[in-house]
Order: C-alpha cells, then sequence, then structure tokens
C-alpha cells in the first residue's frame, strides 16, 4: 500500500470526458456509476471531484453530432449538459446517502484574492458537512481570454485550494507513456521525480473522439504544477480509480518537488494568459526580482497591452524577457502619465489613489523557466 495514499487527508480526484461518455459522444451512464463506486470510499469529507463532460453531455440535447467549434454553441452545450451531468452524479452518491453539491469556477475566482477566499471558504465549508463538492469550469460564461480551458489544470489549483495532499487525474489511458499507447509500442512511466524524468517523451493526440480539451499534455502540466505545490499526482484510467485509491502500484506518480504554495499564485505562475507586458528599467528588475518588493511606477519604463485593474500581466526586464507575472492594479490607460514617476507626486498631482504599488509583492511571482 502507498503510504501516501493511506494517510491522504483530501483527495481530490479528476475525471476527463473520455472516461465519461459513450463511444457515440453521449454521457455513459454506466462508466459513471463505476467511477462513483470506485471514489465512494472517500465520499463526505475526503472527497472533491473535478468532473470534465458538460460539454459531451449537451450534444445530444442539441442534436448536434460532435463538439461544436463556437464559444457560443459551446457554451449553450456546457449549459446543459452541465445539469444533466450533476442530476447523474446526485443520483449516484444518493444511493449511499451522500448529497453532492456544484461548484463552477471561472479563472478569476482563483486569480483574484477576494474571490479566491471566498471559494476556499465555500469549498471548506462543503467539506465539513460531508458534501462531495463536484466542480467543473464555469463555461456557459467563461470567456476565450480568461479560462482554464481545460480541467487537468482547474484541477491542480483546486488540490491547492482544499490544501488537499493527493490529486488523482483519471483518463481512458492507464498512465503517462513514453509514446502515445494508442499509435503503437510504449512503456509506462511510473515515477516523475523530477522533470528529467520526463526527456524524451512523446505526447501527441487526445482519446476518445476528441470529446475532451486536455490530452496527456495537459495532464503532465498538471501533474508538474499540483507537485510543485507539494501534492502528490497520479494520473492513471479511470477504470484503475479504485485500485489507485486503494493505494496500489498503478499508474504514473509525481512526487512533491516543492513545499506547499497558496494556489493563487502557481495559477498565476503557470496557466495564466499575461494581457499585456510592464516594462521595468534596471533598479525595479533588482527591486522585484532581488528583493521580492511591490513595483512602483517609478521603476516603469513603458507598457504594451490593453488591461483593466486586477488582469495578470507579465513584468519584462529592459531586453524584454520576462522576469515575472502579477495582477497589474491600474487599468492600462492610466499607466503611460505614471511611467518613472515617484508616487508622492504622483498623489500630489492625481489624487491619492495614485499613491500606491504597480503590482503589491502579494501578487507577484517570479518565472523561472520552463521546460
Ligand atoms: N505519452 C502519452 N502517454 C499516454 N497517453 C498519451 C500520450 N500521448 C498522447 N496520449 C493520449 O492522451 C489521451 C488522454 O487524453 P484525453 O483524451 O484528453 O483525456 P481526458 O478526456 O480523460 O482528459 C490518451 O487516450 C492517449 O491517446
Ligand atoms: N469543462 C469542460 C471540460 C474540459 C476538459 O478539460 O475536458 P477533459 O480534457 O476531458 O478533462 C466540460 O465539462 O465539457
Amino acid at each position: 500500500m502507498r503510504s501516501f495514499v493511506e494517510h491522504a487527508q483530501r483527495v481530490v480526484v479528476k475525471v476527463g470526458s473520455s472516461s465519461l461518455t459513450t463511444a457515440a459522444g453521449g454521457l455513459d451512464a454506466d462508466r459513471l456509476e463505476a467511477l462513483v463506486a470506485a471514489v465512494r470510499p472517500l465520499a463526505g469529507r475526503r472527497l472533491v471531484l473535478v468532473s470534465s463532460g458538460a460539454i459531451a453531455a449537451g450534444l445530444a440535447p442539441l442534436g448536434l453530432a460532435r463538439r461544436p467549434r463556437d464559444l457560443a454553441t459551446l457554451q449553450a452545450a456546457a449549459s446543459v449538459g452541465q445539469s444533466a451531468l450533476v442530476h447523474q452524479y446526485a443520483e449516484a452518491f444518493r444511493r449511499s446517502d451522500h448529497q453532492v453539491g456544484q461548484v463552477l469556477l471561472t479563472a478569476t475566482d482563483v486569480i483574484r484574492r477576494t474571490h479566491y477566499r471566498n471559494a476556499r471558504t465555500a469549498l471548506d465549508r462543503l467539506l465539513e458537512l460531508g458534501i462531495v463538492p463536484i466542480i467543473n469550469e464555469n463555461d456557459a460564461v467563461a470567456t476565450q481570454e480568461i479560462r482554464f480551458g481545460d480541467n487537468d489544470r482547474l484541477a491542480a489549483i483546486v488540490s491547492h485550494l482544499v490544501s488537499a495532499d493527493l490529486l488523482v487525474l483519471l483518463s481512458d489511458v492507464d498512465g503517462v507513456y513514453d509514446a502515445n499507447p494508442r499509435l503503437g509500442p510504449a512503456s509506462l512511466v511510473r515515477d516523475v521525480r523530477s522533470d528529467a524524468d520526463l526527456d524524451g517523451l512523446t505526447v501527441k493526440g487526445t482519446g476518445t473522439a476528441g470529446v475532451g480539451t486536455g490530452g496527456m499534455a495537459t495532464k503532465i502540466d498538471a501533474a508538474r504544477m499540483a507537485a510543485s505545490g507539494g501534492v502528490t499526482t497520479i494520473v492513471t484510467s479511470a477504470a484503475l480509480a479504485a485500485a489507485a485509491l486503494a493505494g496500489e502500484e498503478v499508474g504514473t506518480v509525481f512526487h512533491p518537488t516543492g513545499p506547499r504554495r497558496a494556489s493563487r499564485l502557481l495559477w498565476l505562475q503557470y496557466a495564466t494568459a499575461p494581457q499585456g507586458r510592464l516594462h521595468l528599467d534596471a533598479g525595479a528588475v533588482a527591486a522585484v526580482v532581488g528583493r521580492r518588493a511591490s513595483l512602483l511606477p517609478a521603476g516603469l519604463t513603458a507598457v504594451d497591452g490593453d488591461f483593466s485593474a486586477g488582469d495578470p500581466v507579465d513584468l519584462v526586464d529592459p531586453s524584454g524577457r520576462p522576469v515575472a507575472r502579477g495582477l497589474v492594479a491600474f487599468d492600462a490607460a492610466e499607466l503611460p502619465t505614471m511611467l518613472g514617476r515617484g508616487t508622492a507626486e504622483l498623489a500630489a498631482d492625481l489624487g491619492p489613489s495614485y499613491e500606491r504599488e504597480v503590482v503589491h509583492r502579494d501578487d507577484l511571482v517570479l518565472l523561472q523557466p520552463t521546460r
């Protein structure tokens, strides 16, 4: 028995569309039922379920043969499919007297500090009450620019949000292979302790009928993200979910590569699309990167992009290299008059609301080189 499974106090299980749908593309009640049977031992206080499948479940009711391409129809399918999905989960968990609570998150819910705290409090209370939270992205309102896009990364964020110690990513393949096992012979990667264990890996193509959006690449990114924040992650198939949760040696294990960290900042670092760039002078780079200070207007030389206060932006050094990412406190239109000026002078000129940081140190992550 794997001890990290035995001792896990909170477990986030993510199931992909490919594990919940029939070959024809609709929601598969038998597979959903089998999944619920596998996770049931953790239900009530220990389990958070992140489930995809809303769009897949919405196709048949809307008379669509395949996943639509335009955002508005995807949103409609998700809206119809999400209620069918959660209804089926509620029925399946009710058989063991467990209640479910639907939680639909948008990227903003984990980026903005107040929203993040709010989501965390709601999930904590659901767990305290013994209710199984069933989480998905709020696809019916998510906009293209700022969305998770795939539930693998959403699950990694959620694992930090609820301070889980174990994340299990379930798909239709029993682990990460050195190449797509559907396309030819491949061998299973059993343990990932650092990025070096992923060297030479080929990740191409997704599973069943293109109903999901992730593919193995997003599972690997999500597992690395969770592990870098101290959450052990198992990637395996829905068919092996019960075995994985019983601590059997299945799937691919991503071992923690860093200490526990706040998930809001993890999201900022790994998965946010920056909405603009702030150009820093050398002194500001030294302050932000070297001393972990907030970014003040005095260190800004130029601004690109069309963003609003609260959006994620990249902070770039004088050679244009991104060195940090943060949530900017001003709209793009406000910044040009502020470049290179002291905060006291700005406050005297433009009013007291200008006497503050452009990016607060609590809203900043330093960017490490990615693979
Ligand atoms: N190196 C690899 N190891 C395992 N699976 C891979 C690899 N490269 C590509 N894949 C494909 O990724 C698929 C899983 O992704 P996907 O269908 O998006 O899952 P889900 O919908 O469950 O999130 C597998 O069925 C497999 O075809
Ligand atoms: N939020 C979308 C799922 C997006 C997604 O990541 O799908 P998958 O790759 O199957 O986990 C839905 O419910 O249809």
